[in-house]
Protein backbone atom coordinates (compact mmCIF):
# COMPACT_ATOMS: atom_id res chain seq x y z
CA UNK A 1 0.00 0.00 0.00
CA UNK A 2 1.32 3.23 -0.85
CA UNK A 3 0.80 7.32 0.33
CA UNK A 4 -0.50 9.86 -2.04
CA UNK A 5 0.40 13.36 -2.37
CA UNK A 6 -1.53 16.12 -4.40
CA UNK A 7 0.54 19.23 -4.16
CA UNK A 8 -1.40 22.50 -5.70
CA UNK A 9 -3.26 20.25 -8.02
CA UNK A 10 -5.36 22.08 -11.02
CA UNK A 11 -7.45 21.33 -13.59
CA UNK A 12 -9.04 23.91 -15.73
CA UNK A 13 -10.76 23.30 -18.71
CA UNK A 14 -10.99 26.52 -20.39
CA UNK A 15 -12.11 29.23 -18.46
CA UNK A 16 -13.49 26.86 -15.86
CA UNK A 17 -11.34 25.60 -12.89
CA UNK A 18 -12.45 22.71 -12.00
CA UNK A 19 -9.95 21.46 -9.41
CA UNK A 20 -8.30 24.73 -7.75
CA UNK A 21 -4.96 24.54 -5.96
CA UNK A 22 -5.58 20.93 -3.68
CA UNK A 23 -3.31 19.65 -1.75
CA UNK A 24 -3.20 17.19 -0.10
CA UNK A 25 -1.43 13.84 1.80
CA UNK A 26 -3.33 10.34 1.81
CA UNK A 27 -1.37 8.34 4.66
CA UNK A 28 -0.35 4.73 3.97
CA UNK A 29 -3.67 2.41 4.60
CA UNK A 30 -5.57 5.25 5.17
CA UNK A 31 -9.30 5.81 3.85
CA UNK A 32 -9.91 9.35 2.21
CA UNK A 33 -13.68 10.36 1.12
CA UNK A 34 -13.28 12.95 -1.27
CA UNK A 35 -17.00 14.53 -0.56
CA UNK A 36 -19.19 17.47 -1.51
CA UNK A 37 -21.99 18.93 -3.79
CA UNK A 38 -22.52 18.06 -7.59
CA UNK A 39 -20.00 19.63 -10.11
CA UNK A 40 -17.38 20.10 -7.27
CA UNK A 41 -14.51 18.20 -8.70
CA UNK A 42 -14.41 15.31 -6.85
CA UNK A 43 -14.55 12.96 -10.20
CA UNK A 44 -11.89 15.13 -11.72
CA UNK A 45 -9.92 15.19 -8.54
CA UNK A 46 -10.02 11.36 -8.58
CA UNK A 47 -9.72 11.25 -12.63
CA UNK A 48 -6.54 13.17 -12.12
CA UNK A 49 -5.01 10.47 -9.66
CA UNK A 50 -5.62 7.52 -11.87
CA UNK A 51 -4.31 9.56 -15.07
CA UNK A 52 -7.10 9.50 -17.11
CA UNK A 53 -7.38 13.06 -17.56
CA UNK A 54 -3.95 14.98 -17.73
CA UNK A 55 -3.29 17.86 -15.38
CA UNK A 56 -3.16 21.47 -15.51
CA UNK A 57 -0.28 21.92 -12.76
CA UNK A 58 0.97 20.85 -9.70
CA UNK A 59 2.22 17.12 -9.02
CA UNK A 60 0.52 13.68 -7.76
CA UNK A 61 2.94 11.16 -5.97
CA UNK A 62 1.71 7.97 -5.59
CA UNK A 63 4.32 6.07 -3.42
CA UNK A 64 7.59 7.81 -3.32
CA UNK A 65 7.10 8.16 -7.40
CA UNK A 66 5.34 11.52 -9.37
CA UNK A 67 3.42 9.89 -11.56
CA UNK A 68 2.22 13.18 -13.60
CA UNK A 69 3.39 11.75 -16.67
CA UNK A 70 2.84 7.92 -15.55
CA UNK A 71 -0.01 5.85 -17.97
CA UNK A 72 -2.49 5.10 -15.89
CA UNK A 73 -2.13 0.97 -16.26
CA UNK A 74 1.46 2.04 -14.69
CA UNK A 75 0.47 3.76 -11.62
CA UNK A 76 -0.41 0.72 -9.86
CA UNK A 77 -3.62 1.79 -8.98
CA UNK A 78 -7.28 0.02 -9.57
CA UNK A 79 -10.90 1.94 -10.11
CA UNK A 80 -14.44 1.09 -9.02
CA UNK A 81 -17.15 2.58 -10.79
CA UNK A 82 -20.85 3.27 -10.15
CA UNK A 83 -21.64 1.08 -12.80
CA UNK A 84 -19.14 -1.92 -12.72
CA UNK A 85 -18.84 -2.90 -15.95
CA UNK A 86 -18.47 -6.57 -15.59
CA UNK A 87 -18.37 -9.14 -18.54
CA UNK A 88 -21.42 -10.48 -19.17
CA UNK A 89 -20.57 -13.40 -20.81
CA UNK A 90 -17.98 -14.60 -18.53
CA UNK A 91 -18.44 -16.44 -14.83
CA UNK A 92 -17.59 -14.45 -11.90
CA UNK A 93 -14.61 -16.58 -12.04
CA UNK A 94 -13.67 -15.25 -15.24
CA UNK A 95 -14.48 -11.96 -14.24
CA UNK A 96 -11.76 -11.85 -11.88
CA UNK A 97 -9.30 -13.76 -13.78
CA UNK A 98 -9.23 -11.72 -16.78
CA UNK A 99 -6.95 -8.76 -15.71
CA UNK A 100 -4.25 -10.91 -14.21
CA UNK A 101 -4.57 -12.87 -17.59
CA UNK A 102 -4.05 -9.51 -20.23
CA UNK A 103 -0.93 -9.19 -17.66
CA UNK A 104 0.29 -12.67 -18.42
CA UNK A 105 0.36 -13.91 -15.12
CA UNK A 106 1.28 -17.74 -14.69
CA UNK A 107 -2.32 -19.73 -14.11
CA UNK A 108 -1.93 -21.12 -10.69
CA UNK A 109 -0.78 -17.58 -9.60
CA UNK A 110 -4.25 -16.22 -11.40
CA UNK A 111 -6.10 -18.87 -9.88
CA UNK A 112 -4.76 -18.48 -5.89
CA UNK A 113 -5.42 -14.30 -6.56
CA UNK A 114 -9.26 -15.22 -7.22
CA UNK A 115 -9.84 -17.58 -4.84
CA UNK A 116 -8.53 -15.32 -2.48
CA UNK A 117 -10.09 -12.55 -3.57
CA UNK A 118 -13.15 -14.77 -3.25
CA UNK A 119 -12.67 -15.77 -0.05
CA UNK A 120 -12.05 -12.01 1.31
CA UNK A 121 -15.33 -10.74 -0.13
CA UNK A 122 -17.09 -14.29 0.50
CA UNK A 123 -18.51 -14.91 -2.70
CA UNK A 124 -16.33 -18.41 -3.24
CA UNK A 125 -20.45 -19.66 -4.17
CA UNK A 126 -21.06 -17.36 -6.76
CA UNK A 127 -17.50 -18.08 -8.87
CA UNK A 128 -19.42 -20.09 -11.40
CA UNK A 129 -22.44 -17.80 -12.60
CA UNK A 130 -22.35 -15.09 -14.52
CA UNK A 131 -23.72 -11.50 -13.44
CA UNK A 132 -26.57 -11.34 -14.82
CA UNK A 133 -27.38 -14.80 -11.87
CA UNK A 134 -26.05 -12.10 -9.31
CA UNK A 135 -28.18 -9.31 -7.04
CA UNK A 136 -26.70 -5.98 -7.70
CA UNK A 137 -24.82 -6.24 -4.15
CA UNK A 138 -23.15 -9.06 -5.38
CA UNK A 139 -22.23 -7.68 -9.22
CA UNK A 140 -20.61 -4.64 -6.99
CA UNK A 141 -18.56 -7.02 -4.85
CA UNK A 142 -17.20 -9.05 -8.22
CA UNK A 143 -16.51 -5.23 -9.34
CA UNK A 144 -14.73 -5.25 -5.87
CA UNK A 145 -12.38 -8.51 -6.54
CA UNK A 146 -11.86 -7.58 -9.67
CA UNK A 147 -9.88 -4.42 -8.04
CA UNK A 148 -8.50 -6.60 -5.64
CA UNK A 149 -6.67 -9.35 -6.88
CA UNK A 150 -4.42 -6.64 -8.93
CA UNK A 151 -3.55 -5.64 -5.84
CA UNK A 152 -2.44 -2.31 -6.20
CA UNK A 153 -1.31 0.20 -4.16
CA UNK A 154 -4.09 2.37 -4.04
CA UNK A 155 -7.97 1.88 -4.71
CA UNK A 156 -9.63 4.34 -6.52
CA UNK A 157 -13.37 4.54 -5.97
CA UNK A 158 -16.09 6.74 -8.13
CA UNK A 159 -19.45 6.63 -6.28
CA UNK A 160 -19.46 2.77 -6.49
CA UNK A 161 -22.66 1.87 -4.27
CA UNK A 162 -24.42 4.50 -5.94
CA UNK A 163 -26.49 2.52 -7.88
CA UNK A 164 -27.56 -0.27 -4.83
CA UNK A 165 -30.89 0.17 -3.58
CA UNK A 166 -30.85 2.25 -0.08
CA UNK A 167 -30.44 -1.34 2.22
CA UNK A 168 -27.96 -2.76 0.14
CA UNK A 169 -25.79 0.71 0.18
CA UNK A 170 -25.77 0.55 3.69
CA UNK A 171 -24.80 -2.83 3.79
CA UNK A 172 -21.85 -2.52 1.51
CA UNK A 173 -20.92 0.47 3.25
CA UNK A 174 -20.15 -1.96 5.94
CA UNK A 175 -18.37 -4.40 3.44
CA UNK A 176 -16.53 -2.09 1.88
CA UNK A 177 -14.93 -0.90 5.58
CA UNK A 178 -14.46 -3.97 6.66
CA UNK A 179 -12.53 -4.36 3.08
CA UNK A 180 -10.16 -1.65 3.94
CA UNK A 181 -9.81 -2.73 7.84
CA UNK A 182 -8.61 -6.48 6.79
CA UNK A 183 -6.46 -4.89 3.82
CA UNK A 184 -5.26 -2.11 5.07
CA UNK A 185 -5.89 -0.87 1.75
CA UNK A 186 -5.22 3.21 0.76
CA UNK A 187 -8.70 4.26 -0.90
CA UNK A 188 -9.54 7.50 -2.11
CA UNK A 189 -13.22 7.10 -2.65
CA UNK A 190 -15.91 9.47 -4.22
CA UNK A 191 -19.03 10.44 -2.96
CA UNK A 192 -21.65 12.65 -3.01
CA UNK A 193 -23.54 11.35 0.28
CA UNK A 194 -21.80 12.92 3.16
CA UNK A 195 -23.37 9.81 5.43
CA UNK A 196 -21.64 7.65 3.16
CA UNK A 197 -18.54 9.75 3.99
CA UNK A 198 -18.86 10.53 7.52
CA UNK A 199 -19.15 6.81 8.11
CA UNK A 200 -16.76 5.18 6.30
CA UNK A 201 -13.77 7.46 6.32
CA UNK A 202 -10.96 7.46 8.56
CA UNK A 203 -10.44 11.30 6.34
CA UNK A 204 -13.04 13.47 4.85
CA UNK A 205 -12.06 15.84 1.73
CA UNK A 206 -14.51 18.58 1.59
CA UNK A 207 -14.77 20.09 -1.59
CA UNK A 208 -17.14 23.16 -3.22
CA UNK A 209 -16.19 25.06 -5.94
CA UNK A 210 -12.77 22.87 -7.21
CA UNK A 211 -11.55 24.05 -3.69
CA UNK A 212 -10.64 21.82 -0.58
CA UNK A 213 -12.70 23.30 2.11
CA UNK A 214 -11.66 20.72 4.93
CA UNK A 215 -9.52 18.21 5.16
CA UNK A 216 -9.74 16.55 8.61
CA UNK A 217 -11.61 13.23 10.90
CA UNK A 218 -14.88 13.12 10.29
CA UNK A 219 -15.45 13.78 13.95
CA UNK A 220 -13.35 17.24 13.63
CA UNK A 221 -15.07 18.00 10.71
CA UNK A 222 -18.29 17.21 12.60
CA UNK A 223 -17.61 19.14 15.21
CA UNK A 224 -15.70 21.88 13.86
CA UNK A 225 -16.77 23.14 10.83
CA UNK A 226 -14.06 25.74 9.16
CA UNK A 227 -16.62 27.73 7.28
CA UNK A 228 -20.58 27.77 6.82
CA UNK A 229 -20.22 25.73 3.64
CA UNK A 230 -18.71 22.64 5.93
CA UNK A 231 -21.12 23.54 8.74
CA UNK A 232 -24.13 23.22 6.63
CA UNK A 233 -22.86 20.07 4.05
CA UNK A 234 -22.25 17.92 7.06
CA UNK A 235 -24.70 16.36 9.21
CA UNK A 236 -28.58 15.58 8.76
CA UNK A 237 -30.73 17.87 9.07
CA UNK A 238 -28.29 20.17 7.91
CA UNK A 239 -26.91 22.28 10.67
CA UNK A 240 -29.06 25.59 11.37
CA UNK A 241 -27.67 29.09 10.67
CA UNK A 242 -29.21 32.00 11.78
CA UNK A 243 -27.66 35.50 10.85
CA UNK A 244 -27.66 37.52 14.31
CA UNK A 245 -26.49 41.28 15.05
CA UNK A 246 -23.78 40.96 17.28
CA UNK A 247 -23.38 43.76 20.06
CA UNK A 248 -21.04 44.77 23.00
CA UNK A 249 -21.94 47.32 26.05
CA UNK A 250 -20.90 46.53 29.96
CA UNK A 251 -18.82 44.06 29.05
CA UNK A 252 -21.69 41.77 27.72
CA UNK A 253 -21.70 40.77 24.25
CA UNK A 254 -25.54 39.63 23.16
CA UNK A 255 -26.26 37.96 19.55
CA UNK A 256 -29.99 39.95 18.50
CA UNK A 257 -32.33 38.21 16.27
CA UNK A 258 -34.61 40.14 13.68
CA UNK A 259 -37.20 39.98 15.83
CA UNK A 260 -36.15 42.07 18.95
CA UNK A 261 -34.80 38.80 21.10
CA UNK A 262 -31.55 38.09 22.26
CA UNK A 263 -29.25 36.00 23.68
CA UNK A 264 -26.17 36.77 25.69
CA UNK A 265 -22.65 34.97 25.34
CA UNK A 266 -20.71 33.27 27.61
CA UNK A 267 -17.15 34.56 28.13
CA UNK A 268 -15.71 32.04 25.73
CA UNK A 269 -18.25 32.87 22.85
CA UNK A 270 -18.03 36.34 23.74
CA UNK A 271 -14.54 36.02 22.42
CA UNK A 272 -14.83 34.23 19.52
CA UNK A 273 -17.23 37.18 18.31
CA UNK A 274 -14.65 40.13 19.05
CA UNK A 275 -12.79 38.55 16.11
CA UNK A 276 -15.55 38.70 13.64
CA UNK A 277 -14.75 41.50 10.96
CA UNK A 278 -18.43 42.40 11.13
CA UNK A 279 -21.36 42.73 13.63
CA UNK A 280 -23.21 40.55 11.56
CA UNK A 281 -22.72 36.53 13.38
CA UNK A 282 -24.25 33.75 12.33
CA UNK A 283 -24.87 30.83 14.58
CA UNK A 284 -25.07 27.47 13.98
CA UNK A 285 -26.59 24.82 15.74
CA UNK A 286 -27.17 21.51 15.22
CA UNK A 287 -30.39 20.30 16.04
CA UNK A 288 -29.83 18.07 18.77
CA UNK A 289 -28.31 21.22 20.93
CA UNK A 290 -31.64 22.59 21.05
CA UNK A 291 -33.58 22.40 23.69
CA UNK A 292 -37.46 23.50 22.72
CA UNK A 293 -39.80 23.84 25.64
CA UNK A 294 -43.47 23.59 24.83
CA UNK A 295 -44.27 26.95 27.71
CA UNK A 296 -41.98 29.99 28.27
CA UNK A 297 -38.87 29.77 30.04
CA UNK A 298 -37.08 32.73 31.65
CA UNK A 299 -34.30 33.47 28.98
CA UNK A 300 -35.42 31.31 26.15
CA UNK A 301 -36.54 32.96 22.98
CA UNK A 302 -40.42 32.47 21.60
CA UNK A 303 -40.84 31.24 18.42
CA UNK A 304 -43.70 29.10 16.97
CA UNK A 305 -43.65 25.23 15.09
CA UNK A 306 -43.39 25.69 11.57
CA UNK A 307 -43.48 22.22 10.38
CA UNK A 308 -43.17 18.90 12.59
CA UNK A 309 -41.87 15.72 11.46
CA UNK A 310 -41.83 12.40 13.07
CA UNK A 311 -39.70 9.83 11.75
CA UNK A 312 -39.85 7.24 14.54
CA UNK A 313 -37.38 7.35 17.22
CA UNK A 314 -36.88 11.24 17.02
CA UNK A 315 -39.59 14.26 15.86
CA UNK A 316 -38.35 16.57 13.95
CA UNK A 317 -39.51 20.47 14.63
CA UNK A 318 -38.80 23.39 12.45
CA UNK A 319 -39.19 27.03 13.19
CA UNK A 320 -38.56 30.13 11.26
CA UNK A 321 -35.78 32.31 13.28
CA UNK A 322 -34.68 36.13 12.33
CA UNK A 323 -35.20 34.90 8.47
CA UNK A 324 -33.80 31.38 8.89
CA UNK A 325 -35.11 27.67 9.01
CA UNK A 326 -34.14 26.01 12.67
CA UNK A 327 -34.41 22.18 12.70
CA UNK A 328 -34.48 21.12 16.64
CA UNK A 329 -35.25 17.88 17.44
CA UNK A 330 -37.13 16.36 20.22
CA UNK A 331 -38.54 13.18 22.04
CA UNK A 332 -41.98 12.00 19.80
CA UNK A 333 -43.77 12.14 22.91
CA UNK A 334 -43.45 16.03 23.11
CA UNK A 335 -46.76 17.45 22.35
CA UNK A 336 -45.32 19.80 18.99
CA UNK A 337 -48.04 20.85 16.81
CA UNK A 338 -47.67 23.06 13.75
CA UNK A 339 -48.23 26.84 14.42
CA UNK A 340 -47.85 25.99 18.02
CA UNK A 341 -46.02 28.45 20.63
CA UNK A 342 -42.67 27.23 21.54
CA UNK A 343 -39.81 28.70 23.17
CA UNK A 344 -35.71 27.50 23.04
CA UNK A 345 -32.59 27.70 23.96
CA UNK A 346 -29.20 27.05 22.23
CA UNK A 347 -26.44 25.41 24.21
CA UNK A 348 -23.44 27.97 24.29
CA UNK A 349 -21.07 25.26 24.87
CA UNK A 350 -22.25 22.99 21.70
CA UNK A 351 -22.85 26.52 19.59
CA UNK A 352 -21.13 27.49 16.38
CA UNK A 353 -20.19 31.54 15.65
CA UNK A 354 -19.79 32.23 11.67
CA UNK A 355 -17.98 35.33 10.86
CA UNK A 356 -21.18 36.90 8.69
CA UNK A 357 -18.82 38.51 5.88
CA UNK A 358 -15.89 35.96 5.43
CA UNK A 359 -18.34 33.13 6.51
CA UNK A 360 -15.54 31.39 8.60
CA UNK A 361 -15.61 30.04 11.96
CA UNK A 362 -15.13 32.24 14.77
CA UNK A 363 -12.58 30.63 17.44
CA UNK A 364 -11.64 32.21 20.21
CA UNK A 365 -7.44 31.87 20.57
N1 LIG B 1 -14.54 17.33 -19.74
C1 LIG B 1 -15.00 18.45 -19.17
N2 LIG B 1 -15.09 19.60 -19.86
C2 LIG B 1 -15.54 20.74 -19.29
N3 LIG B 1 -15.92 20.84 -17.99
C3 LIG B 1 -15.85 19.73 -17.25
C4 LIG B 1 -15.39 18.47 -17.77
N4 LIG B 1 -15.42 17.55 -16.77
C5 LIG B 1 -15.89 18.19 -15.68
N5 LIG B 1 -16.13 19.49 -15.95
C6 LIG B 1 -16.63 20.50 -15.00
O1 LIG B 1 -15.78 20.51 -13.88
C7 LIG B 1 -16.52 20.64 -12.67
C8 LIG B 1 -16.22 19.51 -11.73
O2 LIG B 1 -16.75 18.30 -12.27
P1 LIG B 1 -16.68 16.92 -11.49
O3 LIG B 1 -17.23 15.86 -12.38
O4 LIG B 1 -15.32 16.73 -10.97
O5 LIG B 1 -17.66 17.19 -10.29
P2 LIG B 1 -18.16 16.19 -9.16
O6 LIG B 1 -17.91 16.86 -7.87
O7 LIG B 1 -17.57 14.84 -9.35
O8 LIG B 1 -19.71 16.17 -9.45
P3 LIG B 1 -20.76 14.94 -9.51
O9 LIG B 1 -21.01 14.54 -8.09
O10 LIG B 1 -21.94 15.58 -10.16
O11 LIG B 1 -20.11 13.88 -10.35
C9 LIG B 1 -17.97 20.74 -13.08
O12 LIG B 1 -18.35 22.10 -13.10
C10 LIG B 1 -18.00 20.14 -14.45
O13 LIG B 1 -19.03 20.70 -15.23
Amino acid sequence: MAHVVLRNLVKTYGPHTAVNNVSLTVNDGEFVALVGPSGCGKTTTLNLVAGLIPITSGDISIGDRVVNDVDPKNRDIAMVFQNYALYPQKTVYKNLAFPLQMRRLPRDEIDRKVKEAARVLDMTHLLERKPRELSGGQQQRVALGRALVRDPAVFLMDEPLSNLDAKLRVQMRSEIKRFHQDLEATIIYVTHDQLEAVTMADKMAVMNGGFLQQYDSPAQVFNHPVNMFVASFIGSPAMSLIPLEASSANGRTVLTGEEGWSIELSPHNARKVERSTTKKVVLGARHSTIKLSTSPVPGAIPAKAYTVEPTGDITFVQALLSGAVVNISVPPTMPVAPDQPIWLEFDQERMHLFDGATEMALEAD
